[in-house]
């Protein structure tokens, strides 16, 4: 492909492997993206839209959003404030995948207890910069002086196993089901950040005209996410129990009741959080209400 191939095409950075990989082909998918990436390319150009879609590694993205190389971008948190990008991008929309922490880890049994303990030691990383921040913190509030300060050494992956190595005395990592900390020994003593997974743009935009497409493609992301974190409940309520039912379930805006052939009792429909459906039911039973049917929203608008 030819660089003019791309002239006055949106260009979207995609995490090109990776945890956020499949879940951005996912997001693509549902907001109705079309392309066909040809083996290792990692340009490709977007059939129904004027976007072409560039494939990068996760922790590139902020940069290249951040200098306007591109305009719009998928990536962790955690990755933008390590570039030192966080005031060249703005954040568009939280995606609600790639949740994690970046935790301060140390082996479980050994003798360092706290961030103060390990203080001066040796901090394996790959976020040297966010590690660099945290440790400076620490150092100072210690008083510690040059030469007995925090030393921040960088790998690339497998930070997990520095300790074990005899490389560390103690890791800065990311943490999300813990399984991968617990199977190197260590434990965490301290949440340097939560981070997620954004959409963002240049702060300062190259390309006004493509405005208007950013738009439309955030508006359409949007709803995919929305229908992810939104189940659909529907319910039978007796006609003196509504308020205390909508009380539970308020709805967005408010719910939608519609009238039952049968007297005294009513039909209720609302978006409800999926993370709190399994309370939410419980609580209407409880109330009384009956026929409790819970739908999967494929995308939404709201
Ligand atoms: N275990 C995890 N759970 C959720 N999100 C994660 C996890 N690990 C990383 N992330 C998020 O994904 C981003 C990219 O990390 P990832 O490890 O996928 O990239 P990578 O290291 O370039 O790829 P790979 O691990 O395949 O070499 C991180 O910056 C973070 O925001
Ligand atoms: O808490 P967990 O659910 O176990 O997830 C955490 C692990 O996930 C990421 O590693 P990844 O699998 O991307 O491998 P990497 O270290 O080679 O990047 C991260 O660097 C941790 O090692
Ligand atoms: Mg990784």
């Amino acid at each position: 492909m030819n660089a003019d191939a791309l002239d006055g095409r949106l260009l979207f950075a995609i995490p090109k492997k990776g945890r956020l990989h499949d879940k951005c082909l996912e997001l693509l998918a549902g907001a109705d993206v079309q392309f066909r990436r040809h083996h290792r390319l990692d340009v490709c150009l977007v059939k129904n839209h004027n976007i072409a879609l560039v494939f990068l590694p996760a922790s590139d993205i902020p940069s290249f959003v951040g200098k306007g190389n591109v305009d719009l971008g998928i990536t962790g948190q955690d990755v933008i404030l390590e570039a030192q990008m966080g005031q060249y991008v703005t954040e568009v929309l939280k995606l609600g995948f790639g949740k994690c922490a970046l935790q301060v880890q140390v082996p479980e049994a050994g003798p360092i207890k706290s961030v103060e303990d390990l203080a001066g030691k040796r901090v394996v990383t790959s976020f040297e910069v966010l590690a660099g921040q945290y440790f400076k913190e620490v150092d100072d509030r210690l008083n510690l002086q040059e030469g007995q300060q925090t030393r921040i050494e960088y790998v690339g992956g497998s930070v997990e196993a520095a300790c074990a190595l005899g490389l560390a005395d103690g890791i800065v990592d990311l943490v999300e089901s813990g399984d991968t900390m617990r199977a190197a020994g260590l434990h965490a003593i301290a949440t340097v950040l939560q981070t997620e997974a954004v959409l963002i743009k240049s702060s300062t935009t190259k390309h006004p005209a493509l405005e208007p497409l950013i738009k439309v493609i955030t508006s359409r992301i949007a709803g995919v996410v929305a229908a992810s974190r939104y189940v659909v409940c529907e319910y039978n309520i007796p006609r003196d129990k509504l308020s205390q039912a909508t009380t539970v379930t308020p709805g967005r805006r408010a719910p939608t009741i519609s009238p039952l052939e049968e007297e005294g009792w009513l039909a209720v429909s609302v978006m409800v959080e999926k993370a709190k459906i399994a309370d939410v039911m419980d609580e209407l039973v409880k109330i009384g209400a009956e026929d409790i049917m819970i739908f999967n929203l494929d995308n939404c608008r709201v």
